[in-house]
């Protein structure tokens, strides 16, 4: 039997596993078999796509994922789940089974060495919603094999994940994941489609991963910048980065030689913009944060 798991197979499946869906780690599992196709095209995998999925739960993306990409790593942080994955996988996709790695781990820890046979190529994922954003930002940071990828989280995160400067919404999550790469929203799912029925909606997040703003600053040192512009978003940015710089005169001069008004807010500048800030620090090592 091949296909994918609508509600009888969730069910039966969580039956057999004695699955209880717990809220901690963010266990909604799709049934609605729409959904994951649509997951599935949105992602735009090619054949020769290796494609990273976190929390697989029973399988529903999986067995969409199999018969499109070249191979699939799954990371799944309940032995329960993990466990399962392989017979659910032989049941449901058949040979494409041949092509399922389980890796049974929390995926804020994994290691490129770890999901190196083969390398992934496209992370295509309906996160753990309370870890979504460090997920994503700990896969860029550690895969740079991974070219594009599609994600579902929480609307509001889908939001800030990919708005730009000026939006109310516009954050730290916003500003890092631009860094790695370019992003847009690619639709809204309603909570019926989940067993059990979250209170939120869900939105799909699409990326693909840029060059770097600036090849002459280290990542670490303009995340340190946004952190502290953005955690007391509504000081000026002098105000705000006179810890980072030693002072408001130092951080006010470090705005000028990058060339951004010390009277603007954090909110209002592009990630080339932080970058740029980044690269005029004041020599002396910043202030502890
Ligand atoms: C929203 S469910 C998605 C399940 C499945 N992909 C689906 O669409 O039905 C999130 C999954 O992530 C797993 N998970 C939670 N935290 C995790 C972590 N830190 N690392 C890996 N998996 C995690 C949960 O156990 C759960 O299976």
């Amino acid at each position: 039997m091949t296909g994918l798991l609508g509600p009888a197979e969730i069910r039966e499946l969580a039956a057999r596993l004695g699955v209880a869906p717990t809220k901690k780690l963010g266990q909604n599992f799709v049934h609605d078999p729409n959904t994951v196709r649509r997951i599935v095209t949105a992602a735009g995998l090619a054949p020769e796509d290796v494609a990273l999925e976190v929390g697989p739960g029973l399988g529903s993306l999986t067995l969409a994922l199999l018969p499109v990409a070249a191979h699939v790593h799954v990371v799944e942080i309940d032995p329960t789940l993990a466990g399962a994955l392989p017979e659910t996988a032989a049941r449901f996709a058949g040979p494409d089974a041949a092509r399922l790695t389980v890796h049974h781990a929390d995926a804020l820890r994994v290691r490129a060495a770890a999901l190196a046979e083969p390398a992934p190529t496209a992370l295509v994922a309906n996160l753990p919603y309370n870890v979504a954003v460090p997920v994503v930002l700990h896969l860029l940071a550690e895969l740079p094999t991974l070219r594009h990828g599609l994600v579902m989280v929480q609307k509001e995160v889908a939001d800030r994940l990919v708005a730009g400067p000026g939006s109310k919404v516009y954050g730290i999550p916003s500003v890092k994941l631009a860094w790695y790469a370019r992003s847009r929203a690619a639709g809204k799912v309603p909570p019926n489609v989940f067993w059990p029925v979250p209170n939120v909606d869900s939105g799909l997040v699409a990326f693909t991963r840029r060059e770097p703003p600036r090849a002459d600053v280290a990542r670490e040192a303009v995340f340190a910048v946004v952190d502290a512009a953005f955690a007391q978003r509504r000081k000026t940015l002098r105000a705000a980065l006179a810890g980072w710089a030693g002072g408001a005169d130092r951080a006010a001069a470090a705005l000028t030689a990058a060339g951004v008004d010390p009277g603007a807010r954090g909110e209002s500048l592009t990630v080339d913009q932080f970058a740029a800030i980044a690269a005029s620090a004041p020599t002396a090592t910043p202030a502890a944060q």
